[in-house]
């Protein structure tokens, strides 16, 4: 994509009445560098003009070429400031161009702004604004007075001569000013102006919702719209100039030409800055110090973004204020950008001056990707038809003729790469518009324009630009149409596809082998639906289970009576007590399915010591582990018994619920998983189905189901004595093996309930013996 830098060019207003005459600021125009004259005030030079009080109009030419200006060439033109500490030290500022007291203008306007409007016609979007310290004369140079025209009129009357001419560009404008951070619509009367939002669209171009844009038929049109207008803006007296701008205004204008079946849209926008001001000088009371404050906090954003783009941050700070998000574009987007660079001789401004040619010459090294902003007639129109309102984008276009940077001592190029382009336009909704080209074709139009040659004449200019984009159309159509065959192929395949399957299906099971991989995904897929809705029963019931459980927790509250008469020391024992018998419980509990009882007593447990936190997080513990359990069990099963449905080609049935009586004889539904591994009393006789899966998962893995939970819930140091004693067996073995255990361990822990005050060690050592 073709780069253009922002072009800066600088203008020294003439002393005002009562300023005190000083030479400390000139301009100099081709100094060969290495003449001392205008760097050094005291050498007297007698060729050049370097008192900013005589100096004529340097700088300007007619062609508006700067013709090897800047540092180049061994030639200087710029500015050159005496320090303000050691006048014998000079600051020199280079610029494309340089303007005298004495410039007009004209000069200006026809060397640096001119050439611009052409390129505003040609669809790419132009950004030219005044920056300056307070007085400096941005204003005048913008607006100019009725005798003396400034940069806006005149760029007006260029525009409507054009219209006169065979392209007859179509004009409208829209205006705004940013007043505290605030946006206005300065085409609508103040008593109606809301403040307006800036917002972004999906195409990341920036916009002020609801700005007014105005369509114009002459310059005399205008210049009753722009009257009008501009008396609307914030404007206030301070002590150094009676007639100080406190707002940022933005005018655009915003230009549409037909080129055969294509329509070009360019805008201008013309930005006159309030002036950044030294408090200390301006006498402001407070409301002037509110407006003061936000003018300097907007500038210094716009000055953190230059810094941003100079250094080649990821990060651009355009978010910071109103002002950057809206000159978001002409700082590193995708317009053409002019910097006027308005200075004031007297030396009461110096430090500011400086800190405005700073500025000034770090915003030279800002790239912008200008693009092109062209669509074919033929295309849908845009979401929001107006004129003023149709958006920019899209390929590049190189329209300024800009100088080669002059090399800045300490100006860092950078080596990051920089933020793609980013579009925003000043009163512009909607979506982007194009059909040419986007950052990947902009490579061919902006190679094109590069090409040309300075000085081209319009016409060469558009005719190239014509030629380039007829290429990019005809080469992107001939995309589109492969990219749209190719997707048309993809969903023709997708279609083929889809029918097989139906026929697939509409020839029905008969046609398969049934034990083809087919069919036994299909059994497979069944049998996931059965388990599945069996998972569900299984929630059910552990919910069921669950709120059982807290009805006894509250009937426990008996237990808390009791243990209210105990001593502490009587407590912590039987608590501990309690506990041991608990997790002799837990730990045996795939044997003799004591989870319940394990429950249980470490309620108990806690009545007696409500305040230990061992216990609760044991208890925590346990219930985590009993609900894993549960539902690893569950699953395995229910894998299992898929797993051999499968293998025997048998329909998978999910194993039935199994109805427990509760003690008080309600009836509950508990996941048959639960506890009918172990066969003790109260789990439901084993069906054959049920005996088979046994049998189907000790053939898949060597082991009982028990052996599979154990190793869920069992670290590797407290494994149980069933794991062990089971792994002891051969495969063979083990059922009858771990039936036996199962049933001497049923003995001990039995036993053990009585002997509540027993140690924990000690119950321990019962359980593994
Ligand atoms: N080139 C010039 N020739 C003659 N007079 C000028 C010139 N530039 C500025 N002035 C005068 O200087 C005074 C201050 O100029 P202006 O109001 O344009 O400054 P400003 O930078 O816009 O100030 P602020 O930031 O406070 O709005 C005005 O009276 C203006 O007429």
């Amino acid at each position: 994509m073709s780069v253009a830098k922002v072009k800066v060019i600088a203008r020294l207003r003439p002393r005002l009445p009562g300023e005190p005459l000083d030479d400390g600021i000139r301009v100099c125009h081709r100094e060969p560098a290495n003449v001392s004259s205008c760097s050094n005030p005291g050498s007297g030079s007698a060729n050049v003009s370097l008192n900013a009080n005589s100096s004529s109009a340097i700088g300007a030419n007619s062609s508006g070429n700067s013709s090897g200006s800047g540092n180049g060439g061994g030639s200087f033109t710029g500015i050159a400031v005496n320090n303000p500490r050691d006048p014998s030290q000079v600051f020199r500022f280079p610029f494309t161009n340089a303007y005298g007291a004495d410039a007009t203008q004209e000069a200006i306007f026809e060397a640096d702004v001119r050439p611009l409007i052409d390129v505003a016609c040609s669809g790419v979007t132009v950004t030219i604004f005044a920056y300056g310290v307070t007085s400096s004369g941005k204003t005048y140079t913008m607006q100019g007075t009725s005798t003396h025209p400034g940069v806006i009129p005149r760029v007006v009357e260029a525009l409507f001569d054009k219209t006169s001419s065979s392209s007859k560009p179509e004009i409208a404008v829209s205006y705004m000013e940013i007043y505290k951070d605030d946006v206005y619509d300065l085409l609508v009367a103040r008593e109606n102006a809301a403040k307006l939002p800036v917002r972004e669209n999906d195409a990341g171009m920036v916009f002020v919702a609801g700005l007014v844009s105005t369509p114009v038929a002459s310059a005399a049109e205008f210049d009753a719209l722009f009257a009008t207008s501009t008396s609307r803006r914030s404007v206030g007296a301070t002590r150094l100039n009676d007639q100080s701008s406190r707002s940022h205004a933005v005018l655009t204008l915003n230009i549409r030409t037909h080129v055969g079946d294509r329509v070009r849209e360019g805008k201008i926008n013309l930005v006159d800055l309030a002036g950044s001001e030294n408090n200390k000088q301006t006498g402001n009371d407070q409301s002037r110090m509110a407006e003061s404050k936000a003018i300097n906090t907007s500038l210094s954003a716009l000055g953190m973004v230059v810094h941003a783009l100079n250094t080649g941050a990821s990060r651009i700070p355009y978010r910071n204020s109103k002002l950057t998000r809206l000159l978001q574009d002409a700082l590193g987007g995708s317009s053409v950008g002019l910097l006027i660079c308005n200075l004031a001789p007297s030396a009461k401004f110096r430090q500011d001056t400086l800190n405005t040619l700073n500025f000034a010459v770090r915003t030279k090294n800002i790239e912008n990707k200008p693009v092109v902003n062209e669509r074919d007639v033929h295309l849908p129109q845009p979401l929001k038809i107006d004129f003023a309102q149709l958006p920019a984008p899209l390929p590049a276009s190189k329209p300024v003729t800009t100088l080669p940077a002059p090399s800045r001592a300490g100006a860092r190029l950078s080596l990051v790469p920089r933020p793609a382009a980013r579009v925003s336009g000043f009163g512009f909704q909607g979506s982007r518009l194009s059909i040419v080209g986007n950052a990947d074709t902009a490579p061919l139009l902006a190679k094109t324009l590069e090409k040309a040659p300075l000085g081209l004449s319009e016409e060469e200019i558009d005719a190239r630009i014509s030629r380039a984009v007829e290429a990019e159309v005809a080469r992107r159509l001939e995309e589109r149409e492969k990219e749209m065959e190719r997707e048309q192929e993809q969903q023709r395949q997708r279609e083929r596809e889809l029918e097989n399957e139906r026929e697939r299906q509409m020839a029905g099971p008969s046609q398969h082998k049934s034990g083809s991989p087919k069919v036994k995904k299909q059994e497979f897929s069944r049998a996931l639906s059965s388990l599945l809705k069996h998972h569900k029963d299984l929630d059910d019931g552990l919910e069921a289970r669950l709120k059982q459980l807290e009805r006894k927790f509250e009937r426990g509250s008996k237990e808390v009576d009791l243990a209210d008469m105990l001593s502490p020391v009587s407590k912590k024992k039987t608590g501990r007590a309690f506990v041991a018998l608990a997790r002799s419980h837990q730990e045996n509990h795939l044997t003799r399915g004591d989870l319940q009882k394990a429950l249980d007593l470490y309620r108990q447990a806690e009545t007696y010591v409500p305040d230990n936190i061992k216990l609760k997080e044991r208890w925590i513990l346990f219930l985590v582990h009993v609900f894993l359990w549960r539902v690893a069990h569950a699953h395995r099963k229910a894998i299992i018994e898929i797993e051999w449905a499968v293998k025997n080609r048998k329909p998978f049935k999910p194993s039935p619920k199994r109805k427990k009586k509760s003690k008080k004889g309600r009836t509950t539904n508990v996941a048959e998983t639960e506890m009918d591994v172990d066969g003790n009393e109260n789990a439901a006789p084993m069906s054959d189905e049920q005996m088979e899966v046994d049998e189907v998962e000790t053939s898949l893995t060597g082991r009982v189901m028990g052996g599979f939970a154990a190793e869920l819930t069992n670290t590797g140091s407290k494994r149980s004595f069933t794991d062990m004693e089971m792994e002891m067996g051969t495969p063979a073995k083990r059922p009858k093996r771990g039936a036996a255990i199962k049933a001497r361990l049923a003995m001990v822990v039995d036993d053990g309930d009585d002997q509540l005050a027993a140690p924990r060690k000690n119950r321990r050592r019962i359980g593994e013996t």
